[in-house]
């Protein structure tokens, strides 16, 4: 029998808005192939995060400097990314209001962007990538490609039960940044686009994993 040709290691990237389960599915998905995910998102809200710790503006110029001068690195596990600064752990002071209210200013910068995108490129496959635009702009050419959404109300459901927030408000600030992610933000067009509306968290993870494997196996 003739030797089957190898493929090259497998890139899964899972796009969508905000709060639509990226991370939490990413990281299932990644649990049970066996391999690290990258969350995007999280190096945008380091770079924020140093750029509101300098306490200059939130331009290109002031963000970027911090970031050259404090340079941080995203370690890919798989039960969760974490994000350092030398031997500092920044990963629990990337989801307070003030990133999250800055964020989607420094997620435009395209020096930020071009800054975000290599670090993820230096990773060796195969991972899942998380994101806006894994599928379109970071990994065009990885074999399988999805897309999560769901109505603002459901994600807003889902949020509320992780902070002590009312949901109008959590709703009405996911609208926000929705609107403020959208140039970056889009379905590739070979992404298969879920609703997870009606769908558990184990309900994503295993119609992805069934396409991930029909598609691994060629
Ligand atoms: N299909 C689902 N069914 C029920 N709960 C879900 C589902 N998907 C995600 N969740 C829950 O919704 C919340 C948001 O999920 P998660 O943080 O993974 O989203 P995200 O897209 O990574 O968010 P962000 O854009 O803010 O980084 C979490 O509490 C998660 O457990
Ligand atoms: N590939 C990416 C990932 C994230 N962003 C922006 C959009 C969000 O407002 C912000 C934080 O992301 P999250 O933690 O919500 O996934 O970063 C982006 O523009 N591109």
């Amino acid at each position: 029998m003739p030797a089957s040709p190898s493929l090259p290691p497998l890139i899964v990237t899972i796009d969508g808005v905000a709060a639509s389960g990226k991370s939490s599915v990413s990281s299932g998905v990644a649990r049970a192939l066996g391999v690290p995910y990258l969350s995007s998102g999280l190096l945008y809200r380091a770079a924020t995060l140093l750029g509101l710790e300098a306490g200059a503006d939130l331009s290109e110029a002031a963000v970027l400097e911090a970031l050259h001068t404090h340079p941080v690195r995203l370690e890919p596990l798989a039960q969760g990314n974490r994000v350092w600064q030398g031997e500092r752990d920044l990963t629990a002071d990337l989801h307070s209001t003030a990133v999250d209210h800055g964020v989607s200013v420094v997620a435009v910068l395209p020096g930020v962007r071009e800054w975000v995108n290599a670090q993820l490129r230096e990773v060796a496959p195969p991972f899942v990538a998380e994101g806006r635009d894994m599928g379109t702009a970071v990994f065009p050419q990885a074999p399988a490609k999805f897309y999560l959404t769901a109505s603002p109300r459901v994600r807003a459901g889902r949020r509320a039960q992780e902070r002590p927030e009312d949901v109008d408000a959590i709703e009405a600030a996911l609208i926000r940044r929705d609107e403020l992610d959208r140039v970056q933000s889009a379905p590739a067009p070979d992404a298969v686009v879920i609703d997870t509306g009606p769908l558990d968290l184990a309900g994503v993870i295993g119609a992805i994993l069934e396409r991930v494997v029909a598609v691994d196996q060629g």
